[in-house]
């Protein structure tokens, strides 16, 4: 019998693994396909690979006739190549870590028989402690001609670029692909069901970012219910609602993910889950003793994503070893959505802020007339960081612009140590630097 059986080996599940095996508990991880999970393999780090380049050329184009004359083009096939290069190991890469930490490698797909014991084709094995971590898959619109769209997994491995690509859905799949398409040359269109890209993002700095897309050409048509794809010789139609209809090569379902929750026998067990997942306590514990569950499969309104799996599976070794009893804790957790620019934001929403005048105070940082960000003729560009006025503590920020990765991961240790604005305005950083540009500002 193991000590504890992950059923899944993404990024909720390995982060536990690993150490769990080195600290000399007996471990088994069971994955029906590539080690690491969507992460690895066809989310985060496929993604930043193909978006490296884009990053690039945008910051040559706003240096067009500041030192630069021509803008390089993206060649899809290379990049895509260096993308196999960089991601295609990455899985056994951790297979091995896995192996080398003393952790038993079950490869197959998995389902409950009960509480304690798990079926992975003709094997039958049992664990003290079982860990769901099924993650998520991409959500499929139930309309006639699905079979003729795609989803990121796909994007993430087209070998040429499609002239025309179409996107179902706002969110941070749809925005991000569309920035990478554009960029590499392809004709872009975003159809949004409703009125609010990016809804988990403060909207004006959404709006803004969706100008410089639209500047870029890139299309968005909203308020547009999809009803079916149709086959137009060599190209496809969207069709919608009060006669809308758009043709183009490429369609991208974008419209969600679905926990991985169906395959999994939960009833057999009495397991609860909802639409979002799988239910747990603050413990990550379901209603059946012993079972657990970490990552994006578990029900949250936390964002799902990486960090938030790394952390969840780092709680667990803590509760597995003895090191603690407490209930989870997470800290402000950030956030971006890897468009061109980005916006990135962690803690406290300005539009909270907003709502509560009498608890929050707001500082915002426009970079329209900032001498640093002129240097790459960044002028569209803008923070704003909440500070509570009781402690008078950072406790959110937000930012739209190239570099609002590294601006709000930088607050993110303020915001997580307590740190006052008196504080922030003591720190002596390097000139000339970003973190100078802003907190001269605050
Ligand atoms: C296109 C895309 C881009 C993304 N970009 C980012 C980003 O930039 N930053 C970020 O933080 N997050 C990003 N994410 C989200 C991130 O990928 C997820 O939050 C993360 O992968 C969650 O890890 P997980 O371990 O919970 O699940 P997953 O990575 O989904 O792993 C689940 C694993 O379980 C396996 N499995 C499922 N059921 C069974 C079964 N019954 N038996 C055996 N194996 C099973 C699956 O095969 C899979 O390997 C992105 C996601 C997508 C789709
Ligand atoms: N940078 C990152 O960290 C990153 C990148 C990609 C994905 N992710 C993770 O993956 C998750 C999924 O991303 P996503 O973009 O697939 O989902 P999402 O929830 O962010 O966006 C889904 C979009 O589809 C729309 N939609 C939903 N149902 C629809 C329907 N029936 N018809 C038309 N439109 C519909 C929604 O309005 C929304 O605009 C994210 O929530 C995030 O947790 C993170």
């Amino acid at each position: 019998m193991y000590d504890v059986l992950f059923l899944g080996s993404g990024q909720g599940a390995w982060n536990a693994a690993v150490p769990l095996g080195k600290a000399g508990l007996k471990v088994a991880v069971v994955e029906e396909d590539r080690f690491g999970g969507v992460c690895t393999n066809r989310g985060c780090n496929a993604k930043i690979t193909l978006d490296k380049p884009v990053e690039l050329v945008h910051t040559i184009e706003q240096l067009q006739g500041r030192g630069f004359d021509t803008v390089p083009k993206i060649n899809w096939p290379d990049l895509m190549a260096h993308k196999h290069e960089v991601i295609d190991g990455l899985a056994a890469g951790i297979q091995q870590r896995l192996v080398a930490a003393g952790v038993e490698i079950i490869e197959g797909h998995g389902t409950f028989k009960d509480a304690r014991t798990i079926q992975v084709g003709e094997r039958t094995v049992t664990a003290k402690k079982i860990v769901i971590v099924s993650g998520q898959r991409p959500h499929q619109l139930k309309i006639p001609g699905q079979e003729l769209m795609h989803n990121s997994t796909d994007f993430l491995v087209i070998p040429e670029m499609p002239a025309h690509i179409t996107l179902i859905g706002a969110g941070y799949v749809a925005m991000e692909t569309a920035s990478i398409a554009n960029a590499a040359g392809a004709k872009v269109d975003i159809v949004l069901r409703g009125h609010q890209p990016l809804r988990e993002f403060y909207q004006p700095y959404v709006q803004r970012l969706i100008n410089n897309m639209r500047n870029r050409g890139i299309k968005f048509y909203y308020d547009e219910t999809i009803t079916a794809v149709v086959k137009k010789e060599s190209r496809l139609e969207l069709q919608g609602t009060a006669g809308f209809s758009l043709q183009s090569d490429y369609i991208v379902d974008a419209t969600g993910r679905v926990p991985n929750v169906e395959k999994l026998n939960l009833a057999a067990v009495g397991i609860n889950y909802s639409e979002n997942g799988i239910i747990v306590n603050d413990h990550l514990e379901t209603n059946v003793a012993g079972v657990y569950a970490t990552g994006d499969v578990v029900d949250k309104k936390l964002a799902k994503i990486t960090p938030t799996a790394i952390f969840e599976a780092q709680y667990l070794v803590a509760l597995f070893t003895q090191k603690t009893e407490a209930a989870i804790n997470y800290p402000p957790i950030a956030t971006t959505v890897f468009t061109s620019p980005r916006v990135a934001r962690a803690g406290i929403s300005p539009t909270t802020a907003k709502q509560q005048p009498e608890t929050y105070s707001i500082e915002v940082v426009d970079y329209e007339n900032d001498w640093f960000h002129q240097v790459q003729n960044e002028t569209d560009g803008s923070l704003t960081l909440v500070f509570d006025r009781k402690t008078d503590r950072l406790v959110g920020a937000t930012e739209y612009s190239n570099e609002a990765v590294d601006t709000i991961n930088g607050l993110l240790d303020y915001m997580e140590l307590g740190v006052t604005k008196a504080q922030l305005q003591r720190l002596i950083y390097i000139f000339p630097s970003t973190q100078h540009s802003y907190m001269r500002k605050i």
